[in-house]
């Protein structure tokens, strides 16, 4: 009795949501784009707004086409972007009910305390949008919004191969950077939403993915912290905390490009591909800003921006700083890959991705912008340190790097016989 008088309640209340919908209560997504459009003064100097073309539900979303009145342009509708996902979710709330839930209510237990339970499941939807111009201008309302952990496990590693790393989860699906296609990539953001993070995820997909072919000099120009724990890593070749070890890293770094050029030169290849090299050195530098000073570092770097790809030589250049002087014209031009977590201004969104939008990211830890044909919002994955932990402990060379250097650059000679090498474990603690 109590539950068929819970359910007609229940069934009642979605009449009345409908007769209130039918009377005038809140528009639809279409009607409040057009409302918003017209409240954020994009309508033409004539006086025409824009006009619906087509409205196709898909898996996740919902496209709305609209034909643009001449005189505007895509940018203006981007800048609104907010307008328009603030606008479209105003008091969008729902409750997750479903019959079973109701079924499963112990009339004979406390009903208040049940219903209240329930009506807990209350669930906050944000509708997120995405905004394009082909021709028309397309507004996509997604049901679900990103998620705002992805967290990073094996099965992300196995989505890669070669030398591809996760970029993130995006609405149409995981994304990943592949260092072959795009040799370099600028990784800015304000501090504290993700780049140091993301800069993990790469390495260790790559030690993971890659353990024999891939080597690493770190530039950790934040006092070494971030980058300490893979100092003795067998892959890694180079590592510096100043600008001045920074200078010497970067310079062997040339020396080993120059070589490799040399040899590419002789043989008539184009690429370390096209030779058959299966190794490739990915320079990291954490915090880019440090050294933009440093008119030697900056030669060297151009240097490597320029001809690093041919040589197997890979740039993740990070930042959070992103100006003409922090990233220069040449360095920019040369790295393709582009990823962008939130930023302060439109002109560091411009310097970064050559547009605005970064400046327009929801306000969440390891969200990004990362730079294809478009720019494609990502939830980029989160790295635990207890995973870090699992994979590169194999690979921790006991020989500080130093003497492994040394050691390898003696090899075959009479000076290593007898030589003692004291083994050292550095106990690194992992932030
Ligand atoms: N992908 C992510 N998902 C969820 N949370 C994240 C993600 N990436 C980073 N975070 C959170 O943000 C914090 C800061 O991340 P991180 O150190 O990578 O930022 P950063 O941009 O490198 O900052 P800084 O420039 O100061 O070094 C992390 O400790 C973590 O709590």
């Amino acid at each position: 009795m109590i539950f068929e008088l819970t359910t007609t309640m229940f069934a009642g209340g979605l009449v009345g949501f409908s007769y209130y919908k039918m009377n005038g209560g809140p528009s639809n997504d279409h009607e409040k784009i057009v409302r918003i459009a017209r409240n954020c003064g994009l309508v033409n100097k004539e006086g025409k707004e824009i006009r619906i073309f087509r409205k196709s539900k898909k898996n996740n979303y919902t496209e709305y086409v609209y034909q643009m009145p001449q005189g505007l342009s895509e940018k203006q509708f981007l800048d609104k972007i907010n307008n328009f996902q603030d606008g479209l979710n105003i008091k969008k709330t729902t409750v997750e009910i479903s019959f079973e839930d109701l079924r499963k209510i112990n009339f004979r237990g406390d009903l208040f305390k049940q219903i209240k339970s329930i009506l807990k499941k209350k669930k906050k939807i944000r509708k997120e949008v995405e905004i394009e111009f082909d021709g028309m201008i397309m507004f996509r309302v997604y049901n679900e919004p990103l998620p705002t952990m992805v967290p990073f496990e094996n099965e992300l590693i196995r989505k890669c191969t070669g030398w591809e790393v996760p970029v993130g989860e995006g609405r149409r699906g995981f994304l990943k950077h592949n260092f072959e296609k795009k040799a370099h990539i600028i990784v800015a953001g304000t501090t504290d939403f993700g780049k140091s993070n993301w800069v993990n995820v790469t390495i260790n997909t790559l030690i993971k993915n890659k353990p024999n072919d891939v080597s690493f000099t770190l530039i950790d120009l934040k006092g070494g912290l971030e980058f300490s724990r893979y100092k003795n890593l067998k892959q890694v070749k180079g590592f510096a905390t100043n600008v001045e070890e920074a200078r010497d890293e970067l310079q062997n770094a040339v020396n080993e490009m120059d070589q490799v050029t040399e040899y590419l030169l002789e043989k008539g290849f184009s690429n370390v591909k096209d030779a058959g090299f299966k190794d490739r050195h990915f320079i990291v530098i954490d915090e880019a800003a440090d050294m933009a000073e440093d008119k030697e570092c900056q030669r060297l770097l151009k240097d490597i921006a320029r001809k690093g790809r041919a040589s197997g030589l890979r740039l993740i250049y990070t930042t959070q700083y992103p100006t003409t002087e922090t990233i220069s014209s040449q360095v920019k031009r040369n790295c393709i890959g582009r990823l962008s977590f939130v930023l302060d201004t439109t002109t560091a969104s411009n310097v970064v991705l050559d547009q605005g939008g970064a400046e327009q990211l929801p306000i969440i830890q390891g969200r990004a912008l990362y730079k294809d044909i478009k720019l494609i919002e990502v939830q980029t994955p989160y790295i635990k340190n207890d995973i870090i932990k699992e994979i590169i402990q194999p690979h921790i060379n006991i020989r500080p790097r130093k003497e492994r250097v040394e050691s390898n650059a003696e090899i075959g000679q009479e000076a290593t016989k007898g030589r003692k090498y004291t083994p050292v474990i550095e106990e690194t603690e992992l932030s």
